[in-house]
């Protein structure tokens, strides 16, 4: 579908093979994205890797993400992942209410821990205070339209004192912060001799071959971690909450799996992840049924194409149209409800998330290993620790950004019995991250 006005071509991909034959198969020239004037320019997010054209820059700060993000490396992550699921669970025994907040704080903590290192502390709460200050401005940045300089941008030439411009000299500000203060905290704890394992200490020490400029550009990539892996994670796991109080039936199937492979005498672990193939069913659905980046990421097409017989000029915005490929019809399993059980039937396949809920061909998340596992192991530790059911009517309403999320509902979450309340008490208390 080719939409157009004022000016701008936006071609919306509306099934998985016209996604892969132009994203995946064409990379070369599908791999750029639009460029925003008040994200892009105005902020300076142009430089991070999320935003950066296709080329040379792109590539170092790939070949950066992927030496740190690789399935083989994300494995030392694993005990800082299982200690912020527990105390997650250990926030939700002391507060259930505040459920949002305790997802959104240890979805950010992760990623501070994961890609600095920096242990629970003042410092890493400051520093996912810091980050949270500069989504607040770079989340609106990414909605399309939300600011008319992106639609006409001779307005970047507004005095500096109109508010759209203030906006963005903070947002530029919080972002400088976000990329500074962290990494300067990882090299005084490596003088000192304290850094954990981290993405930036990794890199560091051991920098990929090939790779110049390496602070400036450990900056970014460590940067646009946060960026891109907070809020993805915190949509998909309320996503999981909201749906076992509206479908306590698959919470009860998913808690008896645990219950039977890990036992009832300790939480689990990223390696159990393997044994439980009901839960892992569950979270593929919850991907499926409210797709944390409906739209994906966008695209801009480099150079004139053809397709099927369609034109598609240059500089035309693809759009991944997400949503439809998750709400594909299926003659056995009606798209509107949530059936973890389509994903374990082999009569009739139903595409999997991972096949398109972490983008397409070169510009894939480099995230993805990690984010599952995060993703993975806050769940597994919620089902093995709460019942979660809701606290009167739910009408389930998602945020329109580019990341959705569930929009503020009430649910109860309680212990499911007092050795859980133990158990994580007992697992806190060995806790390093
Ligand atoms: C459930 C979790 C996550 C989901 C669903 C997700 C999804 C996505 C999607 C759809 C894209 C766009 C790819 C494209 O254009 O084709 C993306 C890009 C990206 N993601 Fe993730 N992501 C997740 C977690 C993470 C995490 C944990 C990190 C970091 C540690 C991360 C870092 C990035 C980065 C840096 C990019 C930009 C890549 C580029 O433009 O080259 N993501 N992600």
């Amino acid at each position: 579908m080719m939409l157009r006005g004022l000016g701008n071509k936006v071609l919306v991909l509306n099934s998985l093979q016209a996604v892969f034959d132009l994203l995946d198969k064409r990379s070369s020239k599908y791999s750029h994205r639009p460029d925003t004037i008040f994200g892009g320019e105005l902020m300076g997010m142009r430089d991070s890797m999320v935003f950066l054209p296709y080329a040379d820059e792109w590539r170092a700060h790939r070949k950066l993400a992927h030496a740190a993000l690789n399935p083989a490396q994300v494995k030392q992550y694993h005990t800082m992942q299982e200690d912020l699921a527990t105390s997650l669970a250990q926030c939700l025994i002391e507060s259930p209410e505040d459920f949002f907040e305790h997802v959104r704080m240890i979805s950010g903590r992760i990623i501070i821990a994961v890609t600095y290192g920096i242990p629970a502390s003042q410092a890493q709460t400051e520093c996912t205070l810091i980050g949270e200050r500069f989504l607040e401005i770079a989340g609106k940045a990414a909605i399309p339209g939300k600011y008319l300089c992106d639609f006409l941008p001779i307005l970047k030439y507004a005095p500096s004192w109109m508010s759209f411009r203030r906006e963005a000299a903070e947002g530029r500000r919080r972002m400088n912060e976000l990329l500074y203060t962290p990494v300067e905290q990882v090299k005084q704890d490596m003088e000192a001799g304290i850094s954990l394992p981290s993405l930036v200490r990794n890199l560091l020490m051991a920098p990929p071959d090939d790779v110049t400029d390496l602070e400036r550009r450990i900056k970014w990539v460590s940067g646009s971690m946060f960026a891109a892996g907070v809020e993805t994670t915190y949509a998909t796991t309320l996503s999981f909450i909201l749906a076992m109080a509206l479908y306590p039936e698959k919470q009860k199937l998913a808690q008896a799996e645990v219950d039977a492979v890990i036992g009832v005498d300790r939480l689990p672990t990223i390696y159990d992840r393997g044994s439980l193939p009901y839960v892992e069913a569950v979270i593929k659905e919850t991907m499926r049924w409210q797709p944390a980046l409906p739209l994906s990421v966008p695209r801009r097409v480099a150079e004139d194409d053809f397709y099927r017989d369609y034109f598609i000029p240059k500089d035309t915005v693809v759009m991944p149209n997400v949503w439809a490929i998750a709400y594909e019809p299926n003659s056995k399993y009606d798209p509107e409800a949530f059936l973890p059980e389509r994903f374990l039937d082999l009569t009739q396949p139903t595409a999997d998330p991972a096949l398109w809920a972490f983008g397409f061909g070169r510009r894939i998340c480099p995230g993805r290993h990690m984010g599952e596992n995060s993703v993975f192991i806050m769940i597994a530790t919620l089902l093995t620790v709460f019942d979660i059911s809701a606290d009167g009517e739910l009408k389930p309403e998602f945020t329109q950004h580019l990341v959705r999320n569930p929009e503020p509902f009430k649910c109860r979450i309680v212990p499911r019995s007092e050795a859980k309340v133990h158990f994580v008490e007992t697992r806190a208390a060995l806790s390093v991250a």
